[in-house]
């Protein structure tokens, strides 16, 4: 049972919050000035505070400015009578989980509490231990994942579309997950559309829907994934692959809230909420003109970003040890030392995605309960490759200088060199992407028939 802690002047107001929590189930401590509280704070057992804004000496803000220091990571919500733009932005700069206002209704309260509870309780240590619900949870205990977290807590609940951006394997799709459970749309659908999976010339039917007979092969009506994610959330993963023709038709739904399945004639209307992602900088993609600039702006209306795992302190760690967890069903399975630490250095190109492959991986490699260096095969695959392919004197390298420009070490025919490259990336992309080779591709910058045209020329399997 969560404990929840009161900071309010105004003791009438603070008893009658604590009966209403009590009713909610949750456990409640009181205090009745910002340095009462904080002291609350001292022993740990806070899980999330609900705080007064206008408080005698000391007021709400300074709770919040020393909490962020001494709890950090406690979900704070703020309370005050006099709602207004800015000291929600100074309670929200702060880290306040929410802002709600005085007086304060029972569900509105309920509801903030379950989101505010549930959007932390991925930053949580324990949460590691719960294999069972670990396949869904974000893992992650780096301030810039708090920020996340922080503000899917605070745009869950609308209904404007949000854009997820990030590099391959950052956990996008984790992200638009977590949208849909924290809103009010949780008990609707939640569907998930890969746009760069599906050829061009099916995507239009696989989105909208089709009549029967309205092309060779439409054999009965089809709903169509807009449809199908009425009443909750649609998923538009890699929207930056997405035709210039089939962005003018999400845009017109988007905007109608109505769609027309293909070879019909009467448009049906959708309820639901877009959430887009990308690895691609779609800001670029319309300057290149390949991405419609007014599907950008209606779509960037909320954007979240999401940091790389190199830039995610301390998450290797942490990441790792819930896969090795997850996935060694029961066996002792543990991480040397140095293994660790080769982790830690890696830069992760392919992020989250990379690092669960590479404990998957170690975990089938390793005989006994050490995960060694080894075991880990990390860079490996691309020197062994280059060095195999090679059949000209070096293999080449390719370095990045400080500076930002590439050093290349190289004296043989440029053709000889560019086949090494690509087929040493081609195995790499592959290896990251865990054999998917539409995701292989995508890494790539290839459409799907190049990369088949490329894997045959290296005869790569
Ligand atoms: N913070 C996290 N905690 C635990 N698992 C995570 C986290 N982030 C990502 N993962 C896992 O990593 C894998 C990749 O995540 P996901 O598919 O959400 O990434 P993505 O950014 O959508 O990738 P892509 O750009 O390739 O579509 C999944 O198995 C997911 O469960």
């Amino acid at each position: 049972m969560a404990l929840i802690l009161i900071v309010d002047d105004d003791t009438a107001f603070r008893m009658t919050l604590a009966e209403t929590l009590d009713d909610l189930g949750y456990q409640v401590r009181q205090a009745g000035s910002c340095e009462a509280g904080l002291a609350s704070l001292g022993d740990g057992a806070i899980d999330l505070a609900l705080v007064d804004l206008r408080l005698p000496g000391d007021d709400g803000l300074a709770f919040l400015r020393t909490a962020a220091t001494t709890a950090p990571g406690l979900p704070c919500i703020v309370l005050t009578a006099y709602a207004s733009g800015s000291n929600t932005i100074d309670a929200m700069r702060l880290g306040a989980f929410d802002h709600l206002t005085k007086p304060v209704g029972r569900d509105e309260l309920a509801q903030a509490l379950a989101r505010a509870l549930r959007a932390h309780q991925p930053a949580v240590a324990e949460a590691v231990d719960d294999d069972t619900q670990a396949g869904e949870q974000m893992l992650s205990n780096s301030a810039p994942m708090r920020a996340i977290f922080k503000r899917i807590g605070l745009v869950a609940d609308s209904d404007n579309s949000v854009l997820v951006l990030g590099e391959t394997g950052t956990g996008k799709e984790l992200v638009a997950q977590a949208l849909h459970a924290n809103s009010a749309r949780a008990a609707g659908p939640f569907v998930a559309v890969n746009c760069a999976a599906i050829p061009a010339e099916l995507l239009e039917s696989e989105l909208f829907g089709h009549v029967k007979g309205a092309f060779s092969g439409a054999a009965s009506d089809r709903l169509g994934r807009f449809r199908e994610a009425d009443g909750g959330t649609l998923f538009l993963d890699e929207i930056g692959d997405m035709a210039l023709p089939t962005q003018a038709k999400i845009l017109r739904v988007l905007q109608e809230r109505e769609v027309t399945p293909v070879g019909g004639r009467q448009a049906v209307a959708v309820d639901l909420r877009v959430v887009a992602a990308t690895h691609r900088d779609l800001e670029a993609e319309v300057a290149a003109g390949r991405f419609r600039a007014d599907l950008w702006y209606r779509l960037q209306v909320i954007t979240i970003k999401l940091p790389p795992l190199r830039a995610r302190d301390g998450d290797v760690a942490l990441l790792a040890a819930h896969f090795l967890r997850q996935h060694a069903h029961g066996r002792a399975k543990r991480l040397a030392p140095a293994a660790l630490a080769a982790l830690q250095g890696h830069p992760w190109p392919g992020n989250v995605r990379e690092l669960r492959n590479t404990i998957l991986r170690a975990i089938a490699l390793s005989e006994g309960d050490l995960i060694d260096v080894e075991h880990l095969g990390l860079d490996a695959a691309p020197a062994t490759e280059a060095a195999t392919a090679a059949t000209a004197t070096a293999p080449v390298t390719v370095a990045a200088t400080p500076a930002g420009t590439a050093e290349i070490d190289w004296d043989g025919p440029l053709d000889r060199a560019v086949e090494l490259l690509e087929s040493c990336m081609l195995r790499r992309a592959l290896a990251v992407a865990d054999g998917n080779r539409s995701e292989a591709a995508r890494r790539l910058g290839l459409s799907r028939q190049q990369l088949y045209r490329k894997l045959a020329q290296y005869d790569i399997e």
